[in-house]
C-alpha cells in the first residue's frame, strides 16, 4: 500500500466521531447532584459494597530472600453502607489506594492502619481490604545447591470494624509433590506422584511479629513428600526422587499434618487448610479440607 492518509481527525470522523454537544447538565463538581450523598430510607443496610480486581504495584519484605522485592497485587476493598446513605464515594477508594501505598510497604499492619482510613473516607462503621499478590522466594536444589526463583500465591485480608477491632487472615497456596502411600504399597516399584496445592488460610493475632508468608510456606513444604524446586540437576532429581518415595502422603495426611503445625502456632487463632491433588493416574484431582478453630 502506498497512498496519503487523511489527518488524524478526518479518519476519525470518517470513522463515526462527532463533535461534543454544548449539554444542558452542569459541569462543575459543586452544581453536579451528589446522589450518593442523598440521604433517605434505603430499607437494607449493606455489609459490604466497593471494587475489586483493582491491580497496583506493592512493595513487600519478607523473611527468604529476596527480603524487599515490587510485586503486582489486586485488591479489592470494600465497606459497610448504613441504610439512610443511597451509594458509597467509590472513587475515593482508589484515591486512597494511590495516597497511601505509594508511601507504604504493603504488610498486615499496614493493610490494618489502610481498612481503618477507608471507614473513615467513607464514614463507615466497617471495612474490608483483601489482597492477593505472588510472593517470590530463592529456592537452592537439595544437593548441587543451584539456586533459582519459585513463588507462592498470598492474599492478605484485613477486616476493620469499629466496635469490634481488627481481624487479619493470610492465606497462601503452596505448590509441593505428593507421593501416594497406597501406590507405593502395593507395587513391585515405583509410586505415582503428583504436583499437590496446599491453600492455608489463618486468623492470625494482629501483633504477632511473625513472617506469616513464611511460616505457611514452611507448614505445607516440611509435611509434603517433597519441595518443589526450580532447577534440578541428576544428584538433586536423585535426592527429591528418593525424598518423596521416603515420606509419602495421601491428602488426609497433609492436611492433618499441616494442621498440626498451624495448631502448634500460638499466634493462629483458627485456621483452614485444602490439599489438593492434580492426581497423575486419574483425570479427576483428590481433595482434602479441614478447619480448626482453638477459640471454640
Ligand atoms: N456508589 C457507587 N458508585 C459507582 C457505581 N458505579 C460507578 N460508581 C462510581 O461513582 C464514582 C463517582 O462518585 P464519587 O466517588 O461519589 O465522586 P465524588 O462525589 O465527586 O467524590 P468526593 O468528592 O470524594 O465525594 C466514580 O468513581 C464511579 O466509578 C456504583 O454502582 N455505586
Amino acid at each position: 500500500m502506498n497512498r496519503q492518509l487523511p489527518p488524524k481527525a478526518e479518519r476519525h470522523r470518517h470513522f463515526g466521531s462527532v463533535e461534543p454537544i454544548e449539554g444542558l447538565k452542569p459541569k462543575e463538581k459543586e452544581k453536579m447532584p451528589d446522589l450518593q450523598n442523598k440521604p433517605d430510607d434505603y430499607y437494607f443496610p449493606i455489609q459490604k459494597v466497593g471494587i475489586s480486581k483493582v491491580k497496583y504495584p506493592v512493595m513487600i519484605e519478607s523473611a527468604l530472600v529476596p527480603t524487599t522485592q515490587t510485586t503486582t497485587a489486586e485488591f479489592a476493598m470494600t465497606t459497610s453502607l448504613d441504610a439512610e446513605f443511597k451509594g458509597i464515594n467509590m472513587s475515593r477508594l482508589t484515591e486512597q489506594l494511590h495516597l497511601f501505598f505509594q508511601t507504604h510497604l504493603l504488610s498486615i499492619e499496614t493493610l490494618r492502619e489502610f481498612s481503618a482510613i477507608l471507614a473513615r473516607e467513607m464514614k463507615q462503621k466497617a471495612s474490608n481490604v483483601t489482597v492477593t499478590f505472588p510472593w517470590f522466594f530463592t529456592k537452592t536444589s537439595p544437593s548441587m545447591n543451584k539456586e533459582g526463583m519459585a513463588h507462592a500465591d498470598v492474599t492478605l485480608d484485613v477486616s476493620f470494624n469499629e466496635e469490634t477491632g481488627y481481624t487479619s487472615k493470610i492465606t497462601l497456596v503452596a505448590a509441593v509433590t505428593t507421593l501416594c502411600p497406597c501406590s507405593k504399597e502395593i507395587s513391585e516399584y515405583s509410586a505415582h506422584n503428583q504436583r499437590g496445592f496446599v491453600t492455608m488460610s489463618a486468623i492470625v493475632d494482629d501483633h504477632a511479629d511473625v513472617d506469616w508468608k513464611q511460616a505457611l510456606l514452611e507448614a505445607a513444604e516440611s509435611n509434603a513428600s517433597s519441595i518443589l524446586y526450580p532447577v534440578l540437576k541428576r544428584p538433586d532429581e536423585k535426592a527429591v526422587t528418593e525424598h518423596a518415595y521416603e515420606n509419602p502422603r495421601f491428602v488426609e495426611d497433609l492436611v492433618r499434618l499441616v494442621a498440626s503445625d498451624l495448631y502448634e502456632n500460638e499466634a493462629i487463632r483458627a485456621f483452614e487448610i485444602e490439599c489438593r491433588n492434580e492426581e497423575s493416574i486419574h483425570q479427576h484431582d483428590a481433595i482434602a479440607q479441614l478447619s480448626f478453630s482453638k477459640e471454640k
